[in-house]
């Protein structure tokens, strides 16, 4: 285990107070009990805070945000533990209850071409909503609002299969704050934005007052914006804390397999402490004659 992990190391009285309190969760997908793909993992998160999920590929990242919704998979899959929000165990809400408190913007999130922004964005009002009921003015006045916060105005009335990856990206999680929610699962939210937008899109989510669980590779954004960061390998939580607490070297060379230079430097004005991390690139490896990687040119 690398650094200081937390994991299972708070008491029963911090996860009642937690917004969020995982339980010992581990998951396992398809008949073998060897196909663990979280493993019993705790923590805590308090209400408000921007909580970075980091790991290298294949960690877990994506499945842990999945079994704190109780997302449902189409093949057998046990989950253990549970999740509580705000002391109530999330198995135990209906589908309905779940999608007042939680909103989740998926990677795959798949959506019809021929729908418009404006009505990709009013999906989002449905949890909270009587089936088949109008939009008010409330309503078209929130949409406008937070398409305006994703800069997403002038796509607001075309159609979303027209609009680039980034784009699409931004109306995901413009849809996701329309359904005003507690708790907001972002999976890799700034993949496909470019650096204005991915800065704004964290500055926003940050902005919101909801608890935040994000996944993100780019662990320099991590440690900018996230209040505490969950480092997952193999399924397995390895280090829970502040950035400046859990990203250093010896971290980064043990999950990532990356030499990196960890900075910590203090705002001048703040004094807040942030970490800048440097990672040293090796030299590029030359390609033998006749090796798989030169036949394929
Ligand atoms: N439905 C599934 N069936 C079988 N294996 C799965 C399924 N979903 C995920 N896995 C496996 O579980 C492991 C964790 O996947 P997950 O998508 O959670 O990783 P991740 O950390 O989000 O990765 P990435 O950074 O590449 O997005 C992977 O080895 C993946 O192949």
């Amino acid at each position: 285990m690398v650094n200081q992990s937390s994991n299972n190391s708070y008491t029963s009285g911090d996860a009642e107070l937690a917004h969020i309190a995982v339980e010992h969760l581990s998951l396992t997908i398809g008949a073998k009990a060897t196909n663990a793909i979280l493993r019993d993992i705790s923590f805590a998160v308090e209400c408000g805070s921007l909580v970075g999920i980091v790991g290298p590929n294949g960690a877990g990242k994506s499945s842990l945000l999945r079994a704190i919704y109780c997302h449902r998979y189409d093949q057998p899959a046990s989950l253990a533990g549970q999740v509580m929000i705000a002391g109530h165990p999330v198995h135990l809400m209906s589908r309905r209850e779940r999608a007042c408190k939680i909103a989740v913007v998926l990677q795959e999130s798949a959506l019809p071409f021929e729908v418009t922004v404006r009505e990709v964005l009013a999906t989002g009002l449905t949890p909270r909503k009587p089936l088949l009921s109008f939009t008010s003015k409330d309503d078209t006045r929130l949409i406008e609002g937070i398409a305006a916060d994703l800069d997403l105005t002038r796509f607001i009335d075309r159609d979303f299969g027209s609009l680039s990856g980034g784009e699409k990206q931004r109306v995901l999680i413009a849809r996701a704050l329309v359904q005003q929610p507690q708790i907001l699962l972002l999976d890799e939210p700034t993949n496909h934005l470019d650096i204005q937008h991915q800065i704004e899109t964290l500055s926003l989510v940050r902005s919101l007052g909801v608890t935040v669980l994000l996944t993100i590779h780019d662990l320099n954004m991590a440690a900018a914006y996230c209040d505490q960061l969950l480092v997952l390998n193999k399924g397995q939580l390895v280090a829970n804390g502040e950035p400046f607490q859990v990203l250093t070297s010896e971290l980064i060379q043990d999950v990532f397999q990356v030499a990196a230079d960890v900075a910590v430097i203090r705002n001048t004005y703040t004094h807040e402490r942030r970490i800048r991390i440097a990672y040293d690139m090796p030299p590029s490896r030359t390609i033998a004659p006749g090796s798989a990687g030169e036949r394929r040119k």
